[in-house]
Protein backbone atom coordinates (compact mmCIF):
# COMPACT_ATOMS: atom_id res chain seq x y z
CA UNK A 1 0.00 0.00 0.00
CA UNK A 2 2.53 2.43 1.00
CA UNK A 3 4.20 1.80 -2.18
CA UNK A 4 1.09 2.88 -4.02
CA UNK A 5 0.67 5.66 -1.63
CA UNK A 6 4.37 7.10 -2.85
CA UNK A 7 3.92 6.26 -6.56
CA UNK A 8 0.94 8.17 -6.38
CA UNK A 9 2.10 11.19 -4.70
CA UNK A 10 5.26 10.98 -7.10
CA UNK A 11 2.94 10.84 -9.86
CA UNK A 12 1.04 13.96 -9.10
CA UNK A 13 4.11 15.96 -8.03
CA UNK A 14 5.63 15.53 -12.20
CA UNK A 15 3.15 16.18 -13.41
CA UNK A 16 2.14 19.20 -11.49
CA UNK A 17 6.18 20.27 -11.05
CA UNK A 18 6.72 19.31 -14.82
CA UNK A 19 9.67 17.27 -13.15
CA UNK A 20 9.72 15.51 -16.22
CA UNK A 21 12.41 13.98 -18.63
CA UNK A 22 14.26 16.13 -21.62
CA UNK A 23 13.80 14.54 -24.96
CA UNK A 24 17.70 12.43 -24.96
CA UNK A 25 20.22 14.27 -27.28
CA UNK A 26 23.33 12.61 -27.56
CA UNK A 27 25.03 15.45 -29.09
CA UNK A 28 23.87 17.70 -26.25
CA UNK A 29 25.77 15.32 -24.00
CA UNK A 30 28.85 14.75 -25.25
CA UNK A 31 28.95 19.07 -25.38
CA UNK A 32 28.73 19.20 -21.93
CA UNK A 33 30.84 16.41 -21.27
CA UNK A 34 33.81 17.48 -23.13
CA UNK A 35 32.95 21.78 -21.91
CA UNK A 36 32.74 20.35 -18.14
CA UNK A 37 34.64 17.43 -17.47
CA UNK A 38 37.72 17.86 -16.99
CA UNK A 39 41.04 15.52 -17.44
CA UNK A 40 38.26 12.43 -17.59
CA UNK A 41 39.22 10.68 -21.29
CA UNK A 42 38.39 7.28 -20.55
CA UNK A 43 34.84 8.22 -18.44
CA UNK A 44 33.96 10.78 -21.28
CA UNK A 45 33.88 8.27 -23.94
CA UNK A 46 32.98 5.09 -21.75
CA UNK A 47 29.90 7.13 -19.84
CA UNK A 48 28.69 8.72 -23.33
CA UNK A 49 28.81 5.57 -25.14
CA UNK A 50 26.88 3.92 -22.49
CA UNK A 51 24.28 6.50 -21.39
CA UNK A 52 23.74 7.40 -24.71
CA UNK A 53 22.89 3.82 -25.74
CA UNK A 54 21.04 2.80 -23.06
CA UNK A 55 18.78 6.34 -23.33
CA UNK A 56 18.13 5.93 -27.15
CA UNK A 57 16.89 1.93 -26.30
CA UNK A 58 13.11 2.23 -26.24
CA UNK A 59 13.35 -1.30 -24.46
CA UNK A 60 16.30 -2.26 -22.35
CA UNK A 61 16.69 -5.53 -20.97
CA UNK A 62 18.61 -4.69 -17.70
CA UNK A 63 18.68 -1.12 -16.02
CA UNK A 64 21.89 0.67 -16.45
CA UNK A 65 24.62 0.31 -13.36
CA UNK A 66 27.77 1.90 -13.45
CA UNK A 67 30.50 1.72 -10.89
CA UNK A 68 33.05 4.80 -10.73
CA UNK A 69 36.49 4.28 -8.66
CA UNK A 70 38.48 7.31 -8.07
CA UNK A 71 40.42 8.90 -5.43
CA UNK A 72 38.82 11.92 -4.01
CA UNK A 73 37.77 15.04 -5.69
CA UNK A 74 38.03 13.58 -9.39
CA UNK A 75 34.53 14.54 -10.63
CA UNK A 76 32.32 11.17 -9.59
CA UNK A 77 29.60 12.88 -8.00
CA UNK A 78 30.10 15.68 -10.55
CA UNK A 79 29.86 12.83 -13.89
CA UNK A 80 26.40 12.05 -11.83
CA UNK A 81 25.12 15.28 -12.20
CA UNK A 82 25.99 16.03 -15.50
CA UNK A 83 23.89 12.85 -16.40
CA UNK A 84 21.10 13.83 -14.52
CA UNK A 85 21.09 17.23 -16.55
CA UNK A 86 20.92 15.19 -19.75
CA UNK A 87 17.90 13.37 -18.87
CA UNK A 88 15.55 15.06 -16.72
CA UNK A 89 14.43 18.96 -16.71
CA UNK A 90 15.18 19.78 -13.55
CA UNK A 91 18.62 18.34 -13.61
CA UNK A 92 19.96 17.00 -10.27
CA UNK A 93 17.08 18.74 -8.78
CA UNK A 94 14.67 16.77 -10.08
CA UNK A 95 12.67 14.13 -7.90
CA UNK A 96 13.79 11.17 -10.07
CA UNK A 97 17.31 11.53 -8.88
CA UNK A 98 17.93 10.14 -5.77
CA UNK A 99 21.41 10.29 -3.57
CA UNK A 100 22.04 7.46 -0.42
CA UNK A 101 25.39 8.58 0.80
CA UNK A 102 25.81 5.01 3.02
CA UNK A 103 27.56 6.66 6.32
CA UNK A 104 24.39 9.23 6.66
CA UNK A 105 21.61 7.43 5.38
CA UNK A 106 22.76 4.12 6.80
CA UNK A 107 24.64 4.43 10.19
CA UNK A 108 23.73 2.13 12.45
CA UNK A 109 24.44 -1.01 11.73
CA UNK A 110 21.50 -2.58 13.92
CA UNK A 111 19.36 -1.21 12.29
CA UNK A 112 19.99 -2.79 8.89
CA UNK A 113 16.81 -4.33 8.96
CA UNK A 114 14.82 -1.16 8.82
CA UNK A 115 17.35 0.13 6.21
CA UNK A 116 16.63 -2.39 3.99
CA UNK A 117 13.23 -2.45 3.96
CA UNK A 118 13.05 1.37 3.82
CA UNK A 119 15.50 1.56 0.84
CA UNK A 120 13.48 -1.97 -0.94
CA UNK A 121 10.34 0.28 -0.48
CA UNK A 122 11.57 3.55 -1.30
CA UNK A 123 13.29 2.11 -4.51
CA UNK A 124 10.03 -0.03 -5.84
CA UNK A 125 8.10 3.49 -4.99
CA UNK A 126 10.07 5.83 -7.10
CA UNK A 127 10.15 2.95 -10.26
CA UNK A 128 7.03 2.35 -10.42
CA UNK A 129 6.05 5.84 -10.74
CA UNK A 130 9.05 6.96 -12.92
CA UNK A 131 10.57 4.48 -14.72
CA UNK A 132 13.88 6.14 -15.33
CA UNK A 133 14.70 7.03 -11.76
CA UNK A 134 18.34 7.23 -10.60
CA UNK A 135 20.03 5.97 -8.00
CA UNK A 136 22.84 7.09 -7.03
CA UNK A 137 25.02 4.88 -4.16
CA UNK A 138 27.70 7.40 -2.67
CA UNK A 139 30.10 5.70 -0.72
CA UNK A 140 29.54 2.38 -2.21
CA UNK A 141 32.14 0.81 -0.45
CA UNK A 142 31.58 1.45 3.00
CA UNK A 143 27.88 0.13 2.35
CA UNK A 144 26.36 -2.86 4.74
CA UNK A 145 26.41 -5.83 3.00
CA UNK A 146 22.90 -6.72 3.66
CA UNK A 147 21.87 -3.35 2.06
CA UNK A 148 24.01 -4.18 -1.25
CA UNK A 149 22.31 -7.57 -1.53
CA UNK A 150 18.75 -5.44 -1.52
CA UNK A 151 20.18 -3.30 -3.85
CA UNK A 152 20.90 -6.74 -6.16
CA UNK A 153 17.52 -7.51 -6.53
CA UNK A 154 16.81 -4.74 -8.59
CA UNK A 155 19.65 -4.97 -11.13
CA UNK A 156 19.45 -8.19 -12.20
CA UNK A 157 17.85 -9.54 -16.05
CA UNK A 158 14.65 -10.37 -14.43
CA UNK A 159 14.51 -6.85 -13.72
CA UNK A 160 10.92 -7.23 -12.06
CA UNK A 161 10.38 -7.14 -8.31
CA UNK A 162 6.89 -6.95 -6.98
CA UNK A 163 5.68 -6.81 -10.49
CA UNK A 164 7.77 -3.22 -11.32
CA UNK A 165 10.17 -3.82 -13.68
CA UNK A 166 13.44 -1.78 -12.80
CA UNK A 167 14.54 -2.43 -16.69
CA UNK A 168 14.70 2.00 -17.60
CA UNK A 169 16.43 2.32 -14.82
CA UNK A 170 19.81 4.04 -14.09
CA UNK A 171 21.99 2.91 -11.11
CA UNK A 172 25.36 4.66 -10.10
CA UNK A 173 27.58 3.39 -7.65
CA UNK A 174 30.54 5.71 -6.39
CA UNK A 175 33.97 4.99 -4.26
CA UNK A 176 36.93 5.35 -3.69
CA UNK A 177 37.80 1.96 -3.73
CA UNK A 178 40.61 1.28 -6.40
CA UNK A 179 41.45 4.85 -6.61
CA UNK A 180 44.83 4.01 -5.10
CA UNK A 181 45.26 1.40 -8.01
CA UNK A 182 44.62 4.23 -10.15
CA UNK A 183 46.45 6.88 -9.63
CA UNK A 184 49.34 4.69 -8.74
CA UNK A 185 49.06 3.75 -13.38
CA UNK A 186 48.87 7.09 -14.43
CA UNK A 187 51.93 8.17 -12.11
CA UNK A 188 53.55 4.83 -13.76
CA UNK A 189 52.51 6.62 -17.04
CA UNK A 190 53.91 9.96 -16.34
CA UNK A 191 56.93 8.44 -15.47
CA UNK A 192 57.75 6.53 -18.37
CA UNK A 193 56.36 9.88 -20.25
CA UNK A 194 54.04 8.84 -21.96
CA UNK A 195 50.77 11.27 -22.13
CA UNK A 196 48.23 10.78 -19.91
CA UNK A 197 45.95 10.78 -22.74
CA UNK A 198 47.09 7.02 -23.65
CA UNK A 199 46.09 5.45 -20.60
CA UNK A 200 43.23 3.26 -21.96
CA UNK A 201 40.96 1.33 -19.82
CA UNK A 202 43.12 -2.04 -20.17
CA UNK A 203 46.24 -0.14 -19.89
CA UNK A 204 48.52 -2.38 -18.13
CA UNK A 205 45.76 -4.73 -16.89
CA UNK A 206 44.27 -1.46 -15.17
CA UNK A 207 40.08 -2.83 -15.26
CA UNK A 208 41.35 -6.02 -13.52
CA UNK A 209 43.65 -4.52 -11.50
CA UNK A 210 41.06 -2.71 -9.75
CA UNK A 211 38.51 -5.04 -9.82
CA UNK A 212 40.95 -7.33 -7.93
CA UNK A 213 41.76 -4.43 -5.41
CA UNK A 214 38.17 -3.84 -4.61
CA UNK A 215 37.52 -8.03 -4.46
CA UNK A 216 40.70 -8.19 -1.83
CA UNK A 217 39.67 -5.17 0.05
CA UNK A 218 38.14 -7.35 3.26
CA UNK A 219 36.60 -4.19 4.95
CA UNK A 220 34.15 -3.41 1.85
CA UNK A 221 30.52 -4.40 2.25
CA UNK A 222 30.10 -3.94 -1.89
CA UNK A 223 32.70 -6.45 -2.71
CA UNK A 224 31.93 -9.24 -0.62
CA UNK A 225 28.38 -9.34 -2.16
CA UNK A 226 27.29 -11.10 -5.28
CA UNK A 227 26.96 -8.44 -6.96
CA UNK A 228 30.35 -8.67 -8.92
CA UNK A 229 30.01 -12.70 -9.42
CA UNK A 230 26.46 -11.96 -11.47
CA UNK A 231 28.11 -9.33 -13.59
CA UNK A 232 25.14 -6.92 -12.47
CA UNK A 233 27.97 -3.93 -13.14
CA UNK A 234 27.97 -3.00 -17.03
CA UNK A 235 30.73 -0.87 -16.42
CA UNK A 236 33.44 0.10 -14.03
CA UNK A 237 34.97 3.25 -15.03
CA UNK A 238 38.18 4.34 -13.73
CA UNK A 239 38.80 8.42 -12.51
CA UNK A 240 42.41 9.61 -13.26
CA UNK A 241 44.03 12.22 -10.39
CA UNK A 242 43.61 15.34 -11.67
CA UNK A 243 46.70 16.83 -12.70
CA UNK A 244 47.96 20.92 -12.30
CA UNK A 245 46.47 22.41 -15.22
CA UNK A 246 42.67 20.61 -14.25
CA UNK A 247 42.64 22.18 -11.25
CA UNK A 248 43.24 25.53 -13.01
CA UNK A 249 40.38 24.75 -14.94
CA UNK A 250 38.17 24.23 -11.98
CA UNK A 251 39.44 27.59 -10.25
CA UNK A 252 38.59 29.04 -13.56
CA UNK A 253 34.98 27.27 -13.83
CA UNK A 254 34.02 28.01 -10.16
CA UNK A 255 35.18 32.26 -11.22
CA UNK A 256 32.14 31.58 -14.18
CA UNK A 257 29.65 30.05 -11.56
CA UNK A 258 30.41 32.94 -8.93
CA UNK A 259 30.07 35.68 -11.74
CA UNK A 260 33.69 36.99 -10.61
CA UNK A 261 35.89 38.83 -13.58
CA UNK A 262 38.00 35.95 -14.72
CA UNK A 263 41.37 36.50 -12.85
CA UNK A 264 44.78 34.17 -14.25
CA UNK A 265 46.71 35.40 -11.00
CA UNK A 266 44.72 35.28 -8.48
CA UNK A 267 43.56 31.52 -10.18
CA UNK A 268 47.34 30.40 -9.70
CA UNK A 269 47.56 31.71 -5.97
CA UNK A 270 44.59 28.91 -5.26
CA UNK A 271 46.01 26.48 -7.55
CA UNK A 272 49.62 27.02 -5.30
CA UNK A 273 47.63 26.32 -2.23
CA UNK A 274 46.63 23.38 -3.23
CA UNK A 275 48.18 19.57 -2.04
CA UNK A 276 49.96 17.59 -4.96
CA UNK A 277 51.94 14.50 -5.02
CA UNK A 278 54.40 12.71 -5.53
CA UNK A 279 56.10 15.82 -3.11
CA UNK A 280 59.24 16.28 -5.33
CA UNK A 281 57.60 16.69 -8.10
CA UNK A 282 54.49 17.84 -7.59
CA UNK A 283 52.19 16.47 -10.63
CA UNK A 284 48.65 15.34 -9.12
CA UNK A 285 46.48 16.59 -7.12
CA UNK A 286 45.75 14.97 -3.35
CA UNK A 287 42.41 16.53 -3.00
CA UNK A 288 41.07 16.88 -7.11
CA UNK A 289 39.07 19.69 -7.49
CA UNK A 290 37.57 19.63 -3.51
CA UNK A 291 37.30 22.57 -1.89
CA UNK A 292 38.61 24.49 -4.78
CA UNK A 293 35.22 26.79 -4.40
CA UNK A 294 36.04 27.49 -0.52
CA UNK A 295 39.78 28.31 -1.00
CA UNK A 296 38.91 30.73 -4.04
CA UNK A 297 36.20 32.26 -1.29
CA UNK A 298 38.80 32.90 0.73
CA UNK A 299 40.51 34.54 -1.29
CA UNK A 300 37.74 36.87 -2.15
CA UNK A 301 35.78 36.97 0.43
N1 LIG B 1 37.22 16.12 -13.56
C1 LIG B 1 36.55 17.23 -13.18
N2 LIG B 1 36.15 18.14 -14.10
C2 LIG B 1 35.48 19.26 -13.73
N3 LIG B 1 35.19 19.56 -12.44
C3 LIG B 1 35.57 18.69 -11.49
C4 LIG B 1 36.26 17.48 -11.81
N4 LIG B 1 36.51 16.82 -10.67
C5 LIG B 1 35.98 17.55 -9.68
N5 LIG B 1 35.41 18.68 -10.16
C6 LIG B 1 34.79 19.77 -9.34
O1 LIG B 1 35.09 19.52 -7.98
C7 LIG B 1 33.91 19.29 -7.22
C8 LIG B 1 34.12 18.08 -6.31
O2 LIG B 1 34.18 16.91 -7.12
P1 LIG B 1 33.26 15.63 -6.91
O3 LIG B 1 32.31 15.87 -5.77
O4 LIG B 1 32.66 15.22 -8.20
O5 LIG B 1 34.37 14.60 -6.44
P2 LIG B 1 34.23 13.04 -6.12
O6 LIG B 1 35.14 12.33 -7.06
O7 LIG B 1 32.80 12.65 -6.13
O8 LIG B 1 34.88 13.00 -4.66
P3 LIG B 1 34.55 12.10 -3.35
O9 LIG B 1 35.13 10.74 -3.60
O10 LIG B 1 35.27 12.81 -2.25
O11 LIG B 1 33.06 12.10 -3.17
C9 LIG B 1 32.80 19.08 -8.25
O12 LIG B 1 31.59 19.61 -7.80
C10 LIG B 1 33.29 19.83 -9.46
O13 LIG B 1 32.92 21.18 -9.35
Amino acid sequence: FIDVVVGVTAYIYTLFKGDNLLPFDPARFEKDLNENLYGQHIVSKVVLKAVSSFMTDSNPNKPLVLSFHGTTGVGKNHVAKIIARNIYEKGDQSSHYITFISEHHFPHKDMVDMYSAQLKQWISGNVSSFPQSMFVFDEMDKMNPRLVETIKAFLDYTARVDGVSFRKAIFIFLSNAGGNVIANLALDFWREGKEREEIQMNSKGMETQIFQNIFNDKSSGFWHSSIIDHHLVDHFIPFLPLELKHVRQCVLAEMASLSITVDHDLAESVVREMPFFPPEVTIFSVKGCKSVRQKLLLYIG
